[in-house]
Parts: C-alpha cells; structure tokens; sequence
C-alpha cells in the first residue's frame, strides 16, 4: 500500500457519488453529542474543494479540509447561537467555530471591497444531507507541509490526488484566481466589465 490519506471522504475515490444538481441546501451540525450547534444552509455549494492550508478545519485524521462556497445571505445560525466564537478576529475568513468542539461551522468575510465578499465558506461533511456539489480541485496543496507533512510525501500526494481527480494547486484553482484578477483589474480601471 503506498496510498497516501488526503480526507477519509475521498481516499476511497467516490467523491461523485451524491452530487445533485437539483439540491438547494441543508443543515450543518457540530460534532458535539448535544446541544448541537446548527447552521442553516438554503443552497447548493459552489467551488467545493480540498484545502491544505492550516487555517480551514479539517477531522483529526485528515490531512486536507474539504470546503466550499455559498451565497452569505443563505445562511443562518439556527441553533445554540451562543456556543459560537470567530477563531481569529484579524484573519480575512472569520470562522465561527463551536467553542465545545472546535468545528467550524462558516467563514465569513466582512471586508466589502475583497472579490469574495458576499460568499461563505462551509464544510460540507457537516451536513446529514446527500446532494451537495462534488469536490472538484485541491488548493493550497503546499501548505500542508506548514501542518506537518514531510517535505519528501509531496510527489506522492500529488500523484494521488491526480488519481482522485482533483488538480491540485499550490493557492486557488485557475478559475477562482481568475476572479481574482477580474476584480482587481475592475477596480484598477482597466476592464469595464
Ligand atoms: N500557507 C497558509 C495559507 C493560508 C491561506 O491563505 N488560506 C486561504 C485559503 S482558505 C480556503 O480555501 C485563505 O484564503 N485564507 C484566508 C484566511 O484564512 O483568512 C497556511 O497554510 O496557513
Ligand atoms: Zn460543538
Ligand atoms: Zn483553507
């Protein structure tokens, strides 16, 4: 066995198994065994990736969290509000993570002229709901050395997230750093539109 664990959802190589493209939502819930938190969520998730960067939560035995985007305005805190707290004020992605166990259960940002201003970002497995949208790259990849991983695993893991289908990339994928750049160039005058 020379397989590496990228999260226990996609080692077995059946990402695709759920997605629908008729679904519009569910509820997230944390991992403690009561009084759950639970956030509402009224859409289907965009962009769903796996991320290797130390900042996005991830299970205890995953070496990349699995994250995604939804318009901020379809999501609600609709239970045990209060066990929430913002991991760290200063970052650009506040995450509001159960003070119990630790789960984050949304990232938002509140900078208006940031280009994704107006998305937050979830963690899909929270959800007891089948249909939510596949993941579909691997971002931030060389970050998991700052979590830990030996530098000489790199190839290996590459190599296997290729296997998984999912391209990896040492920060966003080409589309989203085209948003990016989109916005940027707006904002400079230099595209109209
Ligand atoms: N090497 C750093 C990278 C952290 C980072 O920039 N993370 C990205 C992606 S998170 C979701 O895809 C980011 O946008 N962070 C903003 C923030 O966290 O506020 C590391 O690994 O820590
Ligand atoms: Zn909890
Ligand atoms: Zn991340």
């Amino acid at each position: 066995m020379n397989q590496v664990s990228i999260h226990p959802l996609i080692d077995d190589g059946n990402n695709t198994a759920s997605e629908n493209h008729d679904f519009c939502g569910g509820v997230l819930q944390c991992l403690c065994t009561n009084n759950k938190v639970e956030v509402s969520v009224n859409s289907q998730s965009s962009h769903n990736h796996a991320c290797g960067c130390t900042k996005c939560w991830k299970p205890a035995d995953a070496t990349f969290s699995i994250i995604s985007v939804v318009p901020r305005d379809k999501v609600s805190i609709s239970k045990h509000q209060g066990k929430l707290h913002i991991v760290d004020e200063y970052a650009l992605i506040q995450r509001y993570a159960c003070r119990d166990c630790g789960v984050h259960m949304f990232g938002r940002i509140e900078n208006k002229s940031h280009p994704f201003y107006g998305l937050d970002f979830i963690h899909t497995e929270l959800s007891p709901q089948s249909g939510w949208s596949k993941v579909k790259f691997a971002a931030f990849v060389s970050s998991i050395i700052e979590g830990g991983t030996p530098p000489h695993k790199m190839s290996l893991i590459r190599n296997r997230l290729r296997e998984l289908g999912l391209e990896p990339y040492d920060c966003l994928s080409p589309e989203l750093m085209d948003v990016i750049s989109i916005h940027a160039a707006k904002k400079a005058g230099i595209i109209t539109e």
